[in-house]
């Protein structure tokens, strides 16, 4: 959408986090400003012969509570604005999981969709070496997002290792499990999301098997977390990806569109189900259900689709789908939003597993790593539901106030405030 700049809206918030706290902003100002952020040029040799350069990014928002970590997405909008914005995300995201690590996120200009997997490959070689004087276990540890998987991981550890001279896995997370990847992240934020839900249910004395529901984005997020809330009963009977939505009155076949999906590189083009017929993607948010799942990507709920709105929940999967208009429309309007910073934190939570794992060579039981999780998940949640009910504000403010106090803790510690 034009004028969209996820930056500001993040600076919004983060402004009214302090103004609501009474923090001068001589304490938080450096919270502002990303530490530092890298622009690459990534030249690619590709299958024909031909050189393409691509635009690559590394924006590490903060190493106040620790290493710089957050994933990398490949995508045709990808630029340093929404980086930018991804990495401060973060910061606040990390901060609320009570994990050691300040925020970062990259980003490379790309349609991964039309690269060959020796191109794909290649590029995703490159990047590591432009960006690797700012990585490291102890630095800045990169991990999946949008269009990046586990393979890509793998190259990145494996590049990151020819260059060092030894293998470090803890310089990224979301590896497969052959090259010390854990049991549950694969799953982390989608499972991490269901134990959002559940808390909420909990604490409005509702019942998971009486919510209805519709989902946009099928992928890592959206797929996983789909179906763990299918299993204990959640009704979804709408789904939106890229290639069209799906709807079923009666409720989606959910494990069939799992088991689709994921045959087929993480896609439901094609996909047919008796009952389900297709609606225009325009009305997936219109749907009279409990709960908006949006787990695609940013600014999908904004000044033209809020309107439409008839949930009383939204459930924030992706990165920021909501834009402030919303935001404020949703608070106006009674309709309660679960904030990305703290509902998808399972994937970076789940990141920090990984890592653990990696610095100690002794890996868990997935069951150990689920409850760890379920654990991290209720003390995040309980953390910022705390805040809220305080100063009755927002999940999202609370969310950020939460961060933000324990950003400027470490930060005022650390003693580089002058
Ligand atoms: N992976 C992780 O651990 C975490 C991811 N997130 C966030 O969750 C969101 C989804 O990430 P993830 O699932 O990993 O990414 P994936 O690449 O696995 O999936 C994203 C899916 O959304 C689809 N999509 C893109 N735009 C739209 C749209 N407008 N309407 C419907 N579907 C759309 C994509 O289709 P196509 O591929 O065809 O473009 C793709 O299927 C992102 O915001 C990401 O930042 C947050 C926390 C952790
Ligand atoms: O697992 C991670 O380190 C980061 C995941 C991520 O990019 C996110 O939470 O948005």
């Amino acid at each position: 959408m034009a004028g969209y700049n996820p930056y500001e809206n993040m600076l919004h918030v983060l402004d009214k986090a302090a103004e609501v706290l009474g923090c001068p902003r001589n304490d938080y100002e450096f919270v502002r400003y990303p530490e530092r952020e890298l622009t690459v040029s990534i030249p690619v040799t590709m299958d024909d012969g031909h050189v393409e350069v691509f635009s690559g990014y590394r924006v590490q928002h903060s190493t106040a509570r620790g290493a710089a970590k957050g994933g990398i997405r490949f995508h045709p909008q990808s630029d340093e604005n929404e980086v930018k914005a991804l990495a401060a995300w973060m910061t606040i995201k990390n901060a609320i999981g009570n994990i050691p690590y300040g925020g970062a996120k990259g980003g490379i200009k790309v349609d991964p969709h039309k690269l060959s997997k020796r191109e794909l490959e290649r590029l995703t070689r490159m990047y590591v070496r432009r960006i690797y004087p700012i990585i490291g276990p102890d630095q800045d540890v990169p991990a999946p997002d949008v269009n990046t998987n586990g393979q890509i991981m793998a190259w990145i550890a494996d590049e990151y290792a020819a260059l060092s001279g030894k293998w470090q896995p803890g310089v990224v997370t979301g590896k497969p499990l052959e090259v010390g990847g854990s049991l549950g992240r694969n799953e982390a934020t989608g499972r991490g999301l269901l134990f959002t839900l559940e808390t909420w249910c909990e604490k409005n004395h509702r019942e998971m098997k009486d919510l209805t529901m519709v989902v946009q984005g099928f992928g890592n997020v959206g797929s996983v977390g789909s179906l763990l809330m299918h299993k204990e009963g959640v009704k979804i009977i709408a789904v939106g990806d890229i290639n069209g939505t799906w709807k079923n009155p009666n409720g989606l076949d959910i494990e069939a569109m799992y088991v689709y999906a994921n045959s087929h590189g993480r896609s439901l083009k094609g996909y047919t189900e008796e009952g389900a017929s297709f609606i225009p993607d325009s009305e997936l948010f219109a749907q009279d259900v409990d709960v908006i799942f949006a787990a695609a990507m940013e600014n999908q709920l904004n000044a033209s689709t809020m309107e439409k709105v008839k949930a009383k929940l939204i459930l924030e999967g992706a990165n920021g789908p909501t834009d402030e208009t919303a935001d404020k429309y949703f608070e106006e309007h009674g309709i309660e939003v679960l904030p990305d910073v703290m509902s998808n934190v399972g994937g970076v939570v789940g990141s920090y597993f990984e890592w653990v794992q990696n610095r100690t060579g002794y890996y868990w039981t997935e069951d150990e790593y689920n409850a760890r999780l379920q654990k991290k998940m209720r003390e995040a949640y309980e953390g910022v539901y705390a805040l809220k009910e305080k100063y009755h504000v927002t999940y999202r403010l609370a969310s950020y106030m939460l961060a933000l106090q324990r950003v400027m803790a470490a930060q005022k510690l650390r003693g580089f405030l002058g």
